[in-house]
C-alpha cells in the first residue's frame, strides 16, 4: 500500500514541558486513541497539533519537537495561542461542536473565528504540502479540518483524499443555522470519500448537500458537476484485543483488586467521559440522586464512580459545566453521604491506560448516557474488557455506538424514569443474562475492530478514487480537444447538433429566464456563417420560443424533443403524425401534483406536457416526481405516450418521437465529414445513439452516457465551439485543410 498521511487537529502524542525538557504523553479522545492505536503498523505519517505552544522565535525547541515526533511518525503543525483561542476554542469548539451536537443555543457565529478557522485550515494544507509525496493517500479527520479536503484538492488534483467525520452530522434544519454552511460542505466535497459513524449522519449530510448546494445524489454518490464524491458509514471500532488482553494483565489485576477493596461489597456504577456538556453528566447525576431519593434501599449499597477527564478548559461552556458538576456532586454527597459511604466518588483526571481498564473491569455497571455522541468508544471499551462476560452496559440511544450495541440497556438520557429503571434492571440482572448480552456484543466488536475499520475505509477510498479516474477518462483532454478542433477545421461538410438548456446556456430557476445571451447568439451566428456548416439546435422547448430566439438565424431547429422540425429557410413541420388528445386525460393529474407541491408548475407544449419541479424543496420535489411517474405509468398504459425524466422535469410526450429520430433527418442527408453533437440530459442520449461511431458526441457533466466524451461543465461548451471557429479561420489549419484536400485529389487521380 502507498504511504498514508493522516491529518487531524490533535496528534496522538501530546508534548509538554517538564523541568525544561520535552515530555511526551498520549492524547485523550476517541480519535487519538482509536486511530492512534493502528497508524504505526502502516507506512504512515500523522500531521497535527502537538498540544504545546512554541513561539516562532524558539527555533531550537521547534526543531527538537520535530525530531522527537519524527520518531513517532508524526509531523507537527504549530498553532499560536491566537490560533488556539479563535480556531480551536472558538470556531471548532464554540461553533461547530455545539451546532453539530444539536446544542445550537450554545453556538456562536463570529466572523473573526471563522476567518481564523479558514487560515488554520490553510496552515494544515501547507503542512501537508511540505511533506506529501506523489502517490501518498491522504486521510483527513474531523470537524476541525472541514475545509481541508477542497484546499488539498486544488493543490493536488489527482490525490487520493478521504475524510472521516467523528462527530454527529445533524439534520439540515440544524445545520442550516451556520452562516458558512455552503463553504463547509464544499470544503468536504474535495474528498473522494467521506465517512461517518452512522447511516443517520450520512443521510443528514446528503440532505444538506442537496438542499444547500443543489447537488443530487444516488446510492450515496454525490455529483458535483465536476467530480463524483462517495459517502458511506464506517462505525469506528476499537483495538479490541488490546483492551481484552490488558484486563487480564498483572498490573491491571492488582489495580482491580485495589479498587474493589475500596468499595467492598458495594456495587460500582461507572460514569466515565471527557468533561463535556454533550456527555449528559449533570442529568446522569440527577438521575442517581432521584434513585437514592425514591429507593432508599440503594443508599450505602451502590457507589457512583464519576471520572471526568479535563477537556477544552479554555471554552466558557466547559468551565460552567465543571462548576455545575462540582456543585451537583457536593449536593448529592452532602445529602446522602455517611461516615462510611460516599455516594459519588469524583475524579477530575486523565487516567492512564491500565487504571482506565481497571475501572472498566471493576465496575458492575457502566452508565454511558450522552445527550449526543458521534460514536462513544468508551462504551465499546467497557464491553471489550469484560472477559468473563459479566457487567452491564447502559447506553444512551443518542450515541452512535447504540446502533451496534443493541444488547446493552438502551435509554433515552432525557427520560429520568427510564434511566432509573435501567439502573435498577442492571443491578438486578442475572449473571447468565449479562454474559449472553456481552458475548454477542463482544463478537461484533472483535470482528469490526479498529484494524478492520481502517482497512475498510482505505479499500473504499481506493474504489472511490478509481471511480473518479474512470469517470474522468472520458473527459476531453487537451489532446482530444485539439484533435476535434483540427478535424473540424479540415472538414468541409460539417453537422453540428447542439442541445440548448444545460448545453448552450446554464439552467435558470425559471425556464423563461434562460434566454440566449449575446455570447451564445454570436457563437451560433458565427457557426452558421462558416462555409460548410449545418447547425441544428435541438431542444425540448416549444417551436414558438425557438422561433423567437433563433428564427432569424440560418440554422435548423428541432422543438419539443423531436416533435417539430424546421430546416434552414424552411417551415415548421411535424416529424410524425401525432395526436394530442391524451393531454386532456393527463392534465388534471399534473394539476393535482402542482397544487400539492409548492414551486412546481406545468408547461404545455403542442404535443407534450411537462411537470417542472426545479424550484420546489428538493426532497419533496424528488419524492413527488417519483410518485407522479408511478401514477402516470398507470394512466398512460393504453395511451401512445411515454413518460421521460429530464433535469428536474417529468415530460410526457408521444412515444414515437425523440431527439434521435428527429436528428436522423440531418444525419442521413449526406456523408458528413465532421459531426459534433453536444447535450446534457437523458433526452440527448437518443441523439447520441443514432450517430455514426466516428462522430464526436459529447455529454456535458459526468453522468454515465452513450456519448464518446464528457465535458465537465456547461461553461466549457462555448469556449470549445469558439476554438473550432478560430482554428478554422487560422491560416495554419486552413493550410492543413488545403493540403488535405490536395492529397485526396492526388490520390483520387493517381493511377492505381
Ligand atoms: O481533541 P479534543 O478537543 O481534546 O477532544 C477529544 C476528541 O473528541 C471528539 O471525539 C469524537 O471521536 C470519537 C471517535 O470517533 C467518537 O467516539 C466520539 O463520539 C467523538 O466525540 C472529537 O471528534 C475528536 O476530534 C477529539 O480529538
Ligand atoms: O482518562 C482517560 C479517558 C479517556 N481515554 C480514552 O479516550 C477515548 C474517549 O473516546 P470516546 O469516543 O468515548 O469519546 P470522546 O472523548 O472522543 O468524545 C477512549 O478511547 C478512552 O480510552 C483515556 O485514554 N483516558
Amino acid at each position: 500500500m502507498n504511504r498514508l498521511l493522516i491529518v487531524s487537529n490533535r496528534l496522538p502524542i501530546s508534548i509538554s514541558r517538564k523541568n525544561g525538557d520535552i515530555h511526551l504523553q498520549r492524547s485523550v479522545g476517541g480519535l487519538a486513541t482509536g486511530v492512534g492505536s493502528f497508524y504505526k503498523s502502516y507506512e504512515s505519517l500523522w500531521i497535527g497539533w502537538p498540544g504545546i505552544n512554541v513561539q516562532k522565535k524558539q527555533d531550537d525547541e521547534r526543531d527538537r519537537i520535530v525530531d522527537v515526533l519524527q520518531k513517532e511518525q508524526c509531523h507537527p503543525v504549530f498553532l499560536s495561542p491566537y490560533d488556539i483561542k479563535h480556531y480551536y476554542d472558538g470556531f471548532c469548539n464554540n461553533t461547530l461542536w455545539p451546532l453539530l451536537h444539536y446544542f445550537n443555543h450554545f453556538a456562536e457565529y463570529n466572523p473573526k473565528t471563522w476567518q481564523v478557522y479558514q487560515r488554520v485550515n490553510e496552515k494544515f494544507c501547507d503542512a501537508v504540502m511540505e511533506v506529501v509525496r506523489p502517490d501518498d493517500i491522504i486521510w483527513v479527520h474531523d470537524y476541525h479540518l472541514m475545509l481541508l479536503p477542497q484546499m488539498l484538492r486544488e493543490r493536488l488534483p489527482d490525490a487520493e483524499i478521504g475524510y472521516f467525520h467523528h462527530i454527529p452530522f445533524p439534520s439540515y434544519e440544524v445545520f442550516r443555522h451556520l452562516p458558512w454552511r455552503k463553504e463547509i460542505l464544499s470544503g468536504l466535497l474535495g474528498a473522494d470519500l467521506i465517512g461517518f459513524h452512522t447511516y443517520g449522519y450520512v443521510r443528514h449530510f446528503l440532505s444538506s448537500v442537496r438542499r444547500l448546494l443543489g447537488y443530487e445524489h444516488s446510492f450515496g454518490e454525490v455529483r458535483t458537476g465536476t467530480r463524483v464524491v462517495r459517502t458511506d458509514l464506517f462505525p469506528m471500532g476499537i483495538d479490541y484485543q488490546r483492551f481484552a488482553d490488558a484486563a487480564g494483565s498483572t498490573p491491571v489485576q492488582k489495580e482491580i483488586a485495589r479498587i474493589r477493596q475500596m468499595y467492598g461489597k458495594r456495587k460500582i456504577i461507572l460514569s466515565f467521559d471527557r468533561l463535556d456538556y454533550t456527555k449528559g453528566i449533570p442529568l446522569r447525576l440527577e438521575a442517581f440522586d432521584a434513585l437514592l431519593e425514591k429507593k432508599p434501599e440503594y443508599r450505602g449499597a451502590v457507589s457512583l464512580v464519576l471520572v471526568a477527564v479535563p477537556s477544552r478548559t479554555g471554552v466558557d461552556s466547559y468551565q460552567a459545566l465543571k462548576k455545575q458538576i462540582d456543585e451537583l456532586v457536593g449536593r448529592i454527597n452532602g445529602k446522602y453521604g455517611t461516615t462510611d459511604w460516599t455516594p459519588v466518588s469524583y475524579f477530575y483526571n486523565f487516567l492512564p491506560f491500565d487504571t482506565l481498564v481497571a475501572f472498566y473491569s471493576a465496575a458492575d455497571v457502566a452508565l454511558v448516557t450522552p445527550l449526543r455522541d458521534g460514536m462513544n468508544l468508551m462504551a465499546k471499551e467497557y464491553v471489550a474488557t469484560r472477559t468473563d462476560g459479566t457487567g452491564v452496559l447502559i447506553l444512551s440511544e443518542m450515541a452512535g455506538a447504540a446502533e451496534e450495541l443493541g444488547e446493552a440497556i438502551i435509554v433515552n438520557p432525557n427520560d429520568q424514569d427510564a434511566v432509573i429503571e435501567a439502573i435498577e434492571a442492571a443491578l438486578a440482572m442475572p449473571e447468565k443474562e449479562q454474559i449472553e448480552r456481552n458475548r454477542t456484543m463482544q463478537k461484533r466488536l472483535m470482528r469490526y475492530d479498529i484494524e478492520h475499520w481502517v482497512g475498510d475505509f482505505l479499500t473504499r477510498l481506493g474504489d472511490a478514487r478509481a471511480v473518479q479516474v474512470e469517470r474522468s477518462e472520458q473527459i476531453i483532454t487537451p489532446d482530444i480537444r485539439e484533435e476535434l478542433v483540427a478535424d473540424y477545421a479540415t472538414g468541409e461538410d460539417r453537422l453540428l447538433l447542439l442541445d440548448y438548456d444545460g448545453t448552450l446556456v446554464p439552467f435558470a430557476a425559471k425556464p423563461q429566464k434562460a434566454v440566449p445571451d449575446d455570447a451564445t447568439r454570436k457563437l451560433l451566428e458565427a457557426l452558421s456563417r462558416a462555409p460548410g456548416n449545418e447547425v441544428v439546435v435541438i431542444s425540448g422547448r416549444d417551436r414558438y420560443t425557438l422561433d423567437a430566439w433563433f428564427g432569424a438565424m440560418d440554422i435548423g431547429l428541432i422543438a419539443e424533443h423531436g416533435v417539430w422540425i424546421k430546416e434552414r429557410s424552411g417551415e415548421w413541420r411535424m416529424s410524425e403524425a401525432l395526436s394530442d388528445e391524451w393531454k386532456a386525460e393527463i392534465y388534471p393529474l399534473l394539476e393535482l401534483y402542482t397544487d400539492r407541491t409548492p414551486g412546481a408548475f406545468i408547461e404545455e407544449k403542442d404535443y407534450s406536457l411537462v411537470w417542472h419541479y426545479r424550484r420546489t424543496e428538493p426532497l419533496l420535489g424528488a419524492q413527488r416526481a417519483k410518485d407522479l411517474k408511478d401514477d402516470l405509468l398507470h394512466l398512460t398504459s393504453n395511451l401512445n405516450v411515454g413518460v421521460m425524466e429530464g433535469n428536474k422535469v417529468i415530460e410526457i410526450k408521444n412515444n414515437v418521437v425523440n431527439k434521435g429520430r428527429a436528428a436522423l433527418n440531418w444525419v442521413t442527408q449526406r456523408a458528413w465529414d465532421f459531426i459534433l453533437a453536444i447535450g446534457d440530459d437523458r433526452t440527448d442520449e437518443d441523439l447520441f445513439e443514432v450517430l455514426p461511431p466516428e462522430a464526436y458526441s459529447i455529454k456535458v457533466g459526468l453522468a454515465p452516457s452513450r456519448a464518446r466524451f464528457n465535458l465537465v461543465e456547461q461553461r466549457d461548451v462555448l469556449p470549445l465551439l469558439w476554438r473550432c471557429i478560430e482554428c478554422d479561420r487560422d491560416g495554419v489549419t486552413t493550410k492543413k485543410k488545403r493540403q488535405g484536400r490536395e492529397k485526396s485529389l492526388i490520390e483520387s487521380v493517381a493511377p492505381g
